[in-house]
């Protein structure tokens, strides 16, 4: 694994390294002594998938507060998408700063996106029948989830796909606070 710095402390690319041979290759998808050892959270509560028929689909944008804040490795396993971290930890430095990178599956290339507690994430699919895989250190807490909106305009984020497909329930968020 190799771990590439974001403009957002805290936030990596995480380079899955490919064992390649005649019938394909395998790769680790998690190790926490690796997280550990470059300062990353390496507890493991849950893994979950999302799987999103249509290009366009948006998810986001999301976070869990105290005592469930969450740290998760977004590996998409199928397809490829846009994927975008908001710094919300209100008093950091970098407070309502968002970055993006796409995440793709193809023989040549496996990475994840590292998102560190304190940050909203969202993606929108750039292919049909893309799935994503998630790794999270905690369990899920519907009581501490909360969202903010992917079409703020204080933060112009590009969605790349239009219209996007996105569910009522991610318009209902709120701005994010100034
Ligand atoms: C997130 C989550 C949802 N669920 C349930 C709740 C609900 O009935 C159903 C669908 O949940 P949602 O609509 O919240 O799924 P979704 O909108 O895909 O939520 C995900 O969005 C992306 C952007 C993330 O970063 C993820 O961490 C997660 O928040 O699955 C779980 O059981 N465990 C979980 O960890």
């Amino acid at each position: 694994m190799q771990f590439v710095p974001l403009p957002l402390s805290g936030a990596y690319l995480v380079e899955l390294t490919r064992h390649r041979d005649e019938r394909g290759f395998f790769a680790r998808t998690w190790c926490a002594r690796e997280f550990a050892a470059h300062g990353l959270n390496p507890r493991l509560s849950q893994t979950s998938v999302s799987y999103n028929e249509k290009r366009g689909t948006l998810r986001g944008m999301h976070y869990q507060v105290a005592p469930a804040e969450e740290a998760k490795l977004v590996t998409c396993i199928a397809g490829s998408i846009f994927d975008v971290i908001v710094d919300v930890r209100e008093g950091s430095p970098t407070y309502r700063q968002w970055t993006s990178v796409t995440l793709q599956s193809s023989p040549d290339v496996l990475r994840g996106l590292y998102v560190p507690e304190g940050f909203a994430h969202g993606f929108q699919t750039l292919e049909d029948e893309t799935v994503i895989l998630y790794q999270i250190s905690e369990f899920f807490a519907p009581e501490t989830a909360r969202g903010i909106r992917h079409d703020d305009p204080a933060l112009g984020i590009p969605w790349p796909v239009h219209p996007a497909i996105v569910a009522p329930k991610d318009f209902a968020y709120p701005l994010l606070a100034p």
